[in-house]
């Protein structure tokens, strides 16, 4: 592409009038790249569009799925893994795939879209993150090289745009308030709260998080926690009162977990629910169908729990309780029940959690046994 205009390419895509989408949290990402490559490119399609037919893409996120989308919507595409010298000579925008710093595996990335190679600097949007400028150097180190070529076509549009726009805002304009979470406030007294602190205090070790099966260190999420057996008479009515609250029997309850993370520590989007990956964990031990978080204390910045899918964001509040489950009437996961500990900002956050399962808790019923593992999540 000659310079010039890549030059108008990349200060068209950057320009205030044409905002970039922001995805709300790591999973969303296929799905605001794809939002954002459209914007580019001037092409009117609604978010609700995007949302419904790009997951149905077989081998959904892939950039396979990607592609397979949008042909639908008559773009041409190809797909190719590029050598750093073809990256210099792409006619942008194309898609490609960035691997996170912190990656577990190589699956861990985000998509982005590439706008242009200029002066040793590649133009970039990082849907989570914004435009980005840096030096092809360092672009290098995380790039994986596989790239969409993409054009649009001359059917690449939603005919019926403007109908939908309207019925997508009137939509979000009467929305039914949703229900999936609840808020209990005082669920606690500021003086439980205050004993619940203590009695984990010399009980936290690095929080685990469950990957097939089994139990894990991960950057996903970075707190302490501790496990606080039903052994005695204050934890035990805790118990109690998170099963009157939900309406089951305290030996459902897994062992009650606190929870504390420091500035810049966080819990990120996650199921509490277990995946098909944990069957025998789910066979043996029962799904975990729904969550009671506690709130042990509240004078720190961030750390609010958020709920990506249903646009709620929880303000950590002393004592109270928030509520959600994790499965739906059939026992799949709930994909609304996707959420995040954001990242504290500044100070300490502290919770407890209590986890219920459709199965009785396995050391519930016995005084002062060792839990049978630490309570986890992924
Ligand atoms: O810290 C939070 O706000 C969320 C914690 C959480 O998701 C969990 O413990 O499962
Ligand atoms: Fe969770």
């Amino acid at each position: 592409m000659l310079e010039d205009s890549l030059l108008d390419v990349i200060s068209d895509c950057t320009s205030e009038s044409l905002q970039w989408i922001p995805q709300s949290y790591t999973g969303d990402n296929p799905l605001a790249v794809v939002k954002n490559l459209f914007r580019v490119h001037h092409i009117k399609i609604t978010d609700t569009t995007i949302e419904t037919q790009l997951p149905k893409m077989v081998g959904y996120p892939s950039l396979g799925a990607i592609k397979r989308f949008l042909e639908s919507w008559d773009f041409t595409t190809l797909g190719l893994k590029l050598t750093p010298e073809q990256l210099m000579d792409l006619t942008y925008p194309a898609l490609t795939f960035i691997y996170e710093d912190d990656a577990e595996d190589d699956n861990d990335g985000q998509f982005v879209l590439l706008v242009g190679c200029q002066a040793k600097q590649i133009y970039y949007l990082h849907p989570g993150q914004g435009w980005q400028v840096v030096p092809i150097t360092s672009f290098l180190d995380t790039w994986s090289g596989k790239t969409l070529l993409v054009k649009p076509g001359a059917n690449s549009i939603e005919p019926d745009y403007e109908q939908k726009r309207q019925a997508e805002i009137l939509y979000q304009k009467n929305r039914p308030v949703q229900t999936k979470v609840t808020i209990h406030d005082n669920f606690l007294t500021p003086e439980e709260c205050q004993r619940l602190m203590a009695m984990a205090e010399p009980l936290y070790k690095r929080s685990l998080v469950m990957r097939k099966g089994e139990t894990h260190l991960s950057n996903k999420r970075t707190s302490f926690s501790a496990d606080l057996l039903r052994d005695n008479g204050f934890v035990s009515s805790l118990y109690q009162r998170g099963a009157t609250l939900l309406n089951t029997q305290p030996e459902y309850f897994e062992t009650l977990q606190c929870a504390t993370y420091q500035t810049n520590q966080e819990f990120r989007h996650h199921y509490d629910a277990l995946d098909e990956n944990s069957q025998n964990e789910i066979e043996s031990y029962g799904q975990r169908v729904s969550t009671i978080l506690l709130y042990l204390n509240d004078h720190f910045v961030g750390g609010q729990t958020h709920f990506p899918k249903l646009d709620v964001q929880v303000e950590p509040q002393i004592g109270r309780a928030v509520v959600f489950h994790n499965v739906d009437a059939e026992g799949q996961i709930d994909p609304d029940s996707i959420h995040a500990g954001l990242p504290v900002l500044e100070g300490t956050k502290t919770i407890a959690t209590l986890w219920l399962r459709d199965k009785v808790w396995v050391n519930s019923t016995k005084q002062n046994n060792k839990p049978l593992r630490s309570a986890i999540a992924a």
